[in-house]
């Protein structure tokens, strides 16, 4: 009784019948995710679907309080229901342990709801809810944090903005000559080491090699010189059956191992003397004779263990250890069975660790202590319970709004690390941002330009790198128009495998083909431009764009590559995919929507008054007049 009356003192009447009278779905039961069950609990909601496909880990606990030790490597589901049904025994809590990207929960199940409340950690997740939401017209609020900051935003079709309008800052990849034969950073060395570690105990991934690419273009005069090129395959990986197979057969042995990758392949690529004609050579090293080189004066931190620089000879110590313990581990797992890289696992973060930091001495590039390659190699910025608290309690003032339809107050709101100069920490934009018209999800005909060499994509490139990787289809169907003429079916029964080998071209997909692309379980129809291209040595091998002003040769086009980045082709960076979150500061993502060479960073770089800039702009919505110059508030 007390409860009931305090809830609708709190919201008023008319809010709380609604509140009460609503369904809710939560999407990822994590950070943020927790924080908002347990607010939609206290705040009378009776009707909450969650959905998580993971179990807790140890890490979770500092900042997942529903979760306790008891706890661990239970479904995140199920444990967030029973612990927040403490709170209120009287709520209807439904839990899934499962993925949202699956094929149960389509457009029906979504509409279902009156509104979704995404609580993601990825990219991928999050597109997807966009797209069905967008699909079955129920309202979205987005939500992620990055350390101090965080972001929560409406989505409404045709009102709002959609998630994919404005492109995201790609996700670092690095071409593959950059990480097999010419690295220049430490970030070169970690991805190196990460597929190393692959390579040797993990799956198998051919994009991951890390012996030398002989096919490199730079060096491809002069490549097979050599008196060590005669193993090189036409592929330009040199023939050692795979890394793996060579370091089992050699019972993984430290120096064995250390002695092919640290001299044998450095010496190898000195003999690509191309590459180093403008480069500082590497210089290869002895097992019996490291060099004595300390922390030389880099940062080491407090004291820290984890903040210190190892000297040369603890990193060729510690990747001992830790490739032995590793091939022991390896060793034990069922035949075909393999090792997944965890930031958390000692000897698979010493190894990770160890490698690249040999590596970046080989190759003249800074050492970094294991804490700085932990957060590069995993690229993580520390979750904190505070700012996921924040967004949280946006995020169920969002979802009361909705309920209210006073769509028109949901403006995106940041949560920054700095007070901004009018001292606000937690800001709202002034405006709702509309969608972008050239959008190539919400837009009513959405249409993209894919480059590409069609002489060289494959089909089954074309849909595992372009339309799943790049434009986060799930299962895509493609018709090549006008014939419509079937060229890829997501029914397995319908699909001739035999045509995933084949090039584009093979199947006459060349310069200016047009591809109708139809995702049945995202409801999205996507018309795909191909424009042939051949992609140069530090090219991706494909890029996406949405918006066809920018495939104009204009100095405009030229000069701002904004937006022009959709996807990144080469998709085999160190992203891992629960990194990304939707908040950052980089101006990449600053692109106002239908304008292409206008960034919020700039205007408030310049100091002319935002006013004055805005007029100027193509987009309705945005010229609106404007109480004060400093209406956009997000920027560092
Ligand atoms: N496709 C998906 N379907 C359902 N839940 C998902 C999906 N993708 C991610 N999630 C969940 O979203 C939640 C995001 O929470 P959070 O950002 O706190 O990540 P975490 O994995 O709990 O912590 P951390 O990544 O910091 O170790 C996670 O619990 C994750 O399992
Ligand atoms: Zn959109």
């Amino acid at each position: 009784m007390g409860e009931m009356a305090t809830a609708a003192g709190v919201l008023g009447a008319d809010l709380h019948n609604k509140v009460n009278n609503s369904k809710i779905l939560v999407v990822g039961a994590g950070g943020i995710g927790c924080e908002i069950l347990k607010n939609l609990v206290l705040s009378g909601f009776k009707d909450i679907y969650i959905i998580d496909l993971d179990t807790i880990d140890v890490s979770n606990l500092n900042r997942q309080f529903l979760f306790h030790k008891q706890h661990v490597g239970k479904s995140k589901a199920m444990v967030a229901k029973e612990s927040a049904l403490k709170f209120n025994p009287n709520v209807s809590i439904t839990a899934y342990h499962d993925s949202i990207i699956s094929t149960e929960y389509g457009v029906n199940f979504f509409k279902q709801f009156n509104v979704v409340l995404n609580a993601l950690d990825n990219r991928v997740a999050r597109n997807h809810v966009n797209r069905l939401c967008l699909a079955s017209g129920i309202p979205l609020v987005e939500s992620g944090t990055a350390g101090y900051e965080g972001q929560v935003e409406l989505i409404v079709k045709g009102k709002t903005k959609c998630y994919e309008c404005s492109p995201k800052a790609p996700q670092k990849s690095f071409p593959g000559c950059t990480i097999r034969n010419t690295p220049s950073e430490p970030i070169h060395c970690i991805v190196w080491s990460k597929y190393l570690f692959n390579q040797l105990f993990g799956e198998e991934d051919g994009d991951e090699e890390v012996s030398p690419d002989t096919a490199d273009p730079e060096a491809a005069a002069n490549a097979g010189e050599s008196a060590m090129a005669t193993d090189a395959n036409e592929k330009g990986n040199v023939e050692r059956t795979s890394t793996r197979s060579w370091a089992q057969s050699n019972d993984y042995d430290p120096e064995k191992v250390f002695t092919k990758l640290f001299h044998d392949d450095i010496k190898y690529l000195l003999s690509m003397a191309d590459l180093w004609k403008e480069r500082r050579k590497p210089s290869p090293l002895i097992w019996s004779s490291i060099p004595e080189i300390a922390n030389n004066g880099q940062s080491t931190g407090q004291g820290l263990k984890d903040q210190k620089v190892w000297s040369l000879k603890e990193c060729v110590e510690i990747f001992s250890e830790s490739c032995r313990n590793l091939s022991a581990q390896f060793k034990k797992l069922p035949e075909g069975d393999h090792m997944v890289w965890d930031k958390d696992d000692v000897d698979s973060m010493n190894f990770v660790a160890s490698c690249a930091n040999i590596r970046a001495h080989i190759f003249n590039i800074q050492r970094k202590s294991r804490f700085e390659i932990k957060s590069m190699a995993g690229n993580i910025i520390p979750a904190i319970a505070t700012t996921n608290a924040i967004v949280a309690g946006l995020v169920v003032m969002f979802a009361l709004k909705v309920l209210q339809e006073e769509l028109e107050k949901c403006q995106c709101v940041y949560v920054r690390s700095k007070p901004n100069h009018k001292l606000q920490q937690i800001v709202p934009e002034k405006y709702l941002s509309p969608p972008n018209p050239k959008c190539a999800v919400c837009s009513p005909k959405p249409e993209v330009t894919v480059r590409l060499d069609v002489n060289k994509q494959t089909v089954k490139d074309f849909v595992e790198d372009v339309l799943k990787k790049s434009l986060n289809m799930v299962a895509p169907d493609v018709m090549l128009m006008p014939s419509g003429s079937i060229i890829i079916s997501s029914d397995e029964e319908e699909m001739d495998i035999s045509r995933l080998a084949l090039t584009l071209a093979d199947c006459n997909i060349i310069d200016g083909s047009m591809l109708e692309v139809d995702d049945f379980l995202q409801n999205y129809n996507l018309t795909v431009k191909i424009k042939h291209r051949e992609p140069g040595r530090d090219d991706p091998l494909f890029d996406v764009i949405a918006d066809p002003d920018l495939l104009k040769p204009t100095e405009e086009a030229e000069s701002d590559k904004n937006g022009s980045k959709n996807g990144e082709g080469d998709a085999k960076g160190y992203e891992d995919d629960d990194d990304d979150l939707i908040m950052t500061v980089d101006d990449e993502q600053l692109v106002i929507p239908g304008s292409s060479s206008t960034k919020r960073k700039v205007e408030e770089e310049a100091s002319v008054p935002v006013k004055k800039r805005r007029t100027g702009n193509s987009n309705e919505m945005l010229a609106t007049p404007v109480e004060d110059d400093d209406d956009i508030a997000i920027i560092e």
